[in-house]
């Protein structure tokens, strides 16, 4: 060694008095990597062949990290600094030159492919910071090679979101002023831009997943991350960034402390909130910041909750839900969830009573997609292979529901078939029974369903035997059940049976994925007419959509946009494609218009528009003609009738039957 050891020791002990780190980084350097701190070789520098080895496993971090690289460049450029990123072996993969000192600051080792590790260099920042994992600041003679010792270093860990080392963040200068205290700042400088670069890249890794954003302050939530936590469907905590490990990570004393390692642990188990309870907080506060507390030091935090916001998500989520603690695969209801906090709780909810013989009542306003949802809670059970029965009650008169639902033996009836036919609890033996509109079933039909539900056997209509049968029940109905059950309209014990869980779809007009709902029901039209090219939404089209209340719900922007494609040109849907009622814009009611069954009609508006010519029946109530003139119109086909008016065929059969209007025979 060319430096005598006096002069070691008392740089040793220099460096001991203020700083460990330092001084155990000193140590190393000479013990371990026996480094002559005086001889004066310059930098190992990487060719570009080499770096390339270890900028390619950082290219992603490279991309995210290079804003925030420039934006601290300018901040320190003018006081001689250079920008530099290594990675956790000190290679220089990145760095933001100061081209007033290009070649002096190449000469020092201040450059892309430049070496700064411990091994290397000795004593340096990015040497001591990707060893202590924590910021640090390498002053003048702290450097342990004489050639660095009129550098000052400034660094910061950047942690991938597992919590491992990704890269270090560095500004160095080649002069300075002598007092260390001057690089404060640079220090601070470095940290925020260290934590902006690994908030950006944790966001950018995990925007297929739900993020919890959490701060101490409502008012900074938005401009400011603070606490990041990315989430699986189930509520585990797949990802934390830096401050969250820290502030939410385990308190050995509280006895949670095992559960509450922040990393794989239940969302519950952090906050108290299990992942439905969240997804439901995050709703109701409609994009607005919601509280929670820590478990474990009961601190209060502001939240928000994003969701994934590409169509893809929904695949990956569903991966992630198979693993969930449901341990079903969820895709089909996935599929209709989109990215709807609402939607994605009841896809939980759905999963969490799959397969247990629970009854599921869907409640929801109509062509919200009730049957549909029903169909993909089958396809995701194991009922699977089995039936699937629907039956409409509102839309067979009272005096068939019996024999529909529950068959009739042979030559039950004088003049009917001498065969018996099996009623639709049977045909979905082993498999789903969907009753639509279950507020429609006559009150003497809801005690003998109640008894095939107590008893799991069916009596046929003018059998002596009864079938033993195996179910599972879904009910769907846009009433307040429990409405009719106070007016004595519904039995209280059938709805017992039958809402072992009551999941609410959210009207169209509710869900906060309408963006993305609109292109998916687009593409799916576009493909039904066989056309090639999806045609583009005008900005104004696109507004008129968004801000329409929808009272026909997804079926009625299904029919509209049907409509819009079949009428665009130029492959552009502009607002003269989209009926009268959504041109209306401003004069659109924020709630739907209802009929006095308190059901909404969509398109009340068009419909008067249509036909007003048409109407002979004068003596007939207004609305109840204008149906009149549809179904004749139509030909009596009420499913064509209730496709152009963007309403289900019950809506229609319950209007038909309220105003006494039959089908010619
Ligand atoms: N998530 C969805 N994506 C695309 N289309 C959907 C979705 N949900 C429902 N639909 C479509 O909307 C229409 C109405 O759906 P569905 O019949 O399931 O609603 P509903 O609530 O049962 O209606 P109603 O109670 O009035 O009979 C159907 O054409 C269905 O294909």
């Amino acid at each position: 060694m060319s430096f005598s050891a006096s002069v070691i020791d008392q740089r040793i002990r220099q460096a001991l008095q203020g700083d460990s780190a330092l001084a155990n980084s000193w140590k190393r350097s000479l013990e371990r990597y026996q480094i002559d701190p005086g001889l004066s070789t310059p930098p190992r520098v990487y060719s570009r062949g080499q770096l390339k080895d270890y900028q390619t496993p950082l290219e992603d971090l490279m991309h995210t990290a290079r804003e925030g690289m420039n934006q601290l460049s300018r901040q320190v450029r003018d006081a001689g600094y250079v920008v530099l990123l290594t990675d956790p072996q000190g290679v220089t993969v990145d760095f933001v030159n100061n081209e007033a000192h290009d070649k002096e600051l190449r000469h020092a080792g201040l450059y892309v492919g430049a070496c700064w590790s411990e091994e290397v260099e000795g004593t340096c920042a990015v040497g001591v910071c990707s060893i202590e994992r924590a910021p640090i600041t390498v002053h003048h003679d702290e450097h342990f090679r004489s050639p660095n010792t009129t550098l000052t270093c400034s660094s910061a860990p950047v942690f991938g979101p597992g919590g491992d080392l990704l890269a270090v963040l560095d500004a160095s200068a080649l002069y300075s002023p002598h007092d260390k205290r001057s690089q404060h700042l640079v220090l601070q400088m470095v940290s925020q831009t260290a934590r902006m670069v690994e908030d950006a890249y944790f966001l950018r890794q995990h925007r297929h997943h739900c993020v919890l954003y959490l701060s101490e302050s409502r008012a900074l939530l938005d401009v400011q991350v603070s606490l990041l936590m990315a989430l699986d469907e189930s509520g585990r905590v797949m990802a934390a960034n830096s401050r969250a490990r820290q502030c939410l990570g385990a308190h050995p004393d509280h006895p949670l402390a095992q559960a509450l390692t922040c990393m794989g642990a239940d969302i519950s188990h952090v906050l108290g909130l299990d992942m439905p309870a969240l997804v439901t907080q995050a709703h109701r506060a409609k994009g607005d910041a919601f509280e929670v507390r820590h478990v474990a030091s009961a601190r209060r935090y502001f939240a928000k909750l994003t969701h994934p916001t590409q169509p893809r998500v929904t695949r990956v989520l569903a991966d992630h839900a198979q693993v969930a603690s449901v341990g079903t695969d969820l895709q089909a209801l996935h599929v209709l969830a989109g990215t709807d906090p609402l939607m994605m709780s009841n896809v939980l909810k759905a999963g969490r009573v799959m397969n247990k013989g629970i009854s599921v009542l869907l409640h929801g306003e109509t062509g919200t997609g009730k049957e549909m949802f029903a169909q993909a809670m089958h396809q995701c059970s194991a009922r699977k292979d089995q039936a699937f029965v629907a039956l409409n009650c509102a839309a067979i008169p009272e005096s068939l529901i019996e024999s529909e639902l529950f068959g009739y033996a042979d030559g039950a009836f004088t003049g009917a078939r001498t065969k018996g036919v099996k009623g639709k609890i049977q045909q979905a033996d082993g498999g789903t029974l969907f009753l639509d509109e279950i507020g429609d079933m006559p009150l003497a039909l809801q005690t003998r369903l109640l008894r095939v539900l107590a008893e799991g056997e069916v009596m046929p209509l003018g059998a002596e035997v009864s079938a033993k049968v195996d179910v599972q029940v879904i009910c769907a109905s846009h009433r307040k059940l429990l409405s009719m059950v106070d007016e004595g309209h519904f039995r209280q014990d059938l709805y017992f049976r039958l809402s072992g869980i009551v999941i609410e779809l959210p009207a169209l007009r509710e869900r906060q994925d309408l963006g993305a709902l609109i292109e998916q029901v687009l593409h799916a039209q576009t493909r039904a007419q066989s056309r090639v090219f999806i045609p583009t939404i005008t900005p104004e089209a696109c507004d008129l959509l968004k801000h329409y209340a929808w009272p026909g719900n997804i079926r009625e922007l299904k029919n509209v946009l049907r409509t819009a494609v079949a009428l665009c040109e130029r492959n552009l849907i502009e607002p003269r494609h989209l009926p009268r009622e959504l041109q209306c814009g401003a004069g659109v009611p924020l709630l739907p218009p209802r009929l006095a069954s308190g059901e909404p009609l969509a398109s009340c508006a068009a419909l008067s528009s249509q036909t007003a010519s048409s109407m002979p029946e004068s003596a007939l109530p207004e609305k109840s003609a204008q149906l009149l003139a549809h179904l004749r119109q139509e030909r009596w086909n009420v499913s064509e009738v209730a496709r152009q008016l963007g309403v289900s065929r019950s809506t229609i059969y319950r209007r038909m039957a309220r105003e006494g209007i039959s089908a010619p025979i």
